[in-house]
């Protein structure tokens, strides 16, 4: 099996929940992909982190990250993914606020001014996770080059049209949930 197929099969059996949930933009929906559960596994975690950057391969960047917590584990995957091919990738954390003591950073990580940034997350639904992560970056002067997402709901146009590439790995057709 490719790591694709495999993560799809990971996804499928430890991701998705039947039931109703209210989702993080105040929408109902009767099911749920708890990627965490997928991010989070010492098998799946290392997928996540190939089939992402296979899904990135032709763009740009030297840093990745998104709005925590969810593109946490999702960055890590793919830094770490990227070392063992041999390239160097950097990660960073997007706080949903600016942290009031310390240094009082809105972005963990190494220094991403200048920088062509990936904005990632593990899964996207209005893409209002996702763009609130692009405004940050954009304000702390990175450039983002795309947003990628492992599992899509929905969020492409939003993505679009805030002037973004947007890339998925997995629709909700092939998740078997639409
Ligand atoms: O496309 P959206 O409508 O923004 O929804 C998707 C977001 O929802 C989940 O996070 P959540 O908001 O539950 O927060 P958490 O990562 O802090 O748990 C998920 O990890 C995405 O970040
Ligand atoms: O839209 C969301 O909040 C959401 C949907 C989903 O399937 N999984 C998740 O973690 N968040």
């Amino acid at each position: 099996m490719s790591d694709r197929e495999s993560l799809l099969a990971e996804i499928k059996s430890k991701g998705v929940v039947h039931g109703k949930v209210v989702l993080s933009s105040g929408k109902e929906a009767d099911f749920y992909v708890d990627m965490r559960k997928v991010t989070l596994d010492g098998q799946a975690a290392p997928l996540v982190g190939r089939v992402m950057l296979d899904l990135t391969e032709d763009l740009d960047y030297d840093a990745v990250g998104g709005l925590t917590l969810g593109a946490d584990p999702v960055a890590a995957a793919m830094l770490h993914a990227a070392a063992a091919r041999g390239r160097k990738l950097d990660a960073f954390v997007v706080r949903k606020a600016q942290k009031v003591h310390g240094l009082q950073r809105r972005i963990e990580g190494p220094d991403v001014a200048g920088r062509r940034v990936l904005a990632v997350e593990d899964t996207s639904t209005t893409g209002g996770s996702a763009l609130t992560a692009v405004e940050a970056l954009r304000e702390a002067g990175a450039e983002v080059v795309a947003v990628a997402v492992v599992v899509d709901r929905g969020a492409a146009a939003a993505v679009a049209e805030a002037g973004l590439p947007y890339r998925s790995a997995y629709g909700l057709e092939e998740l078997d949930l639409a």
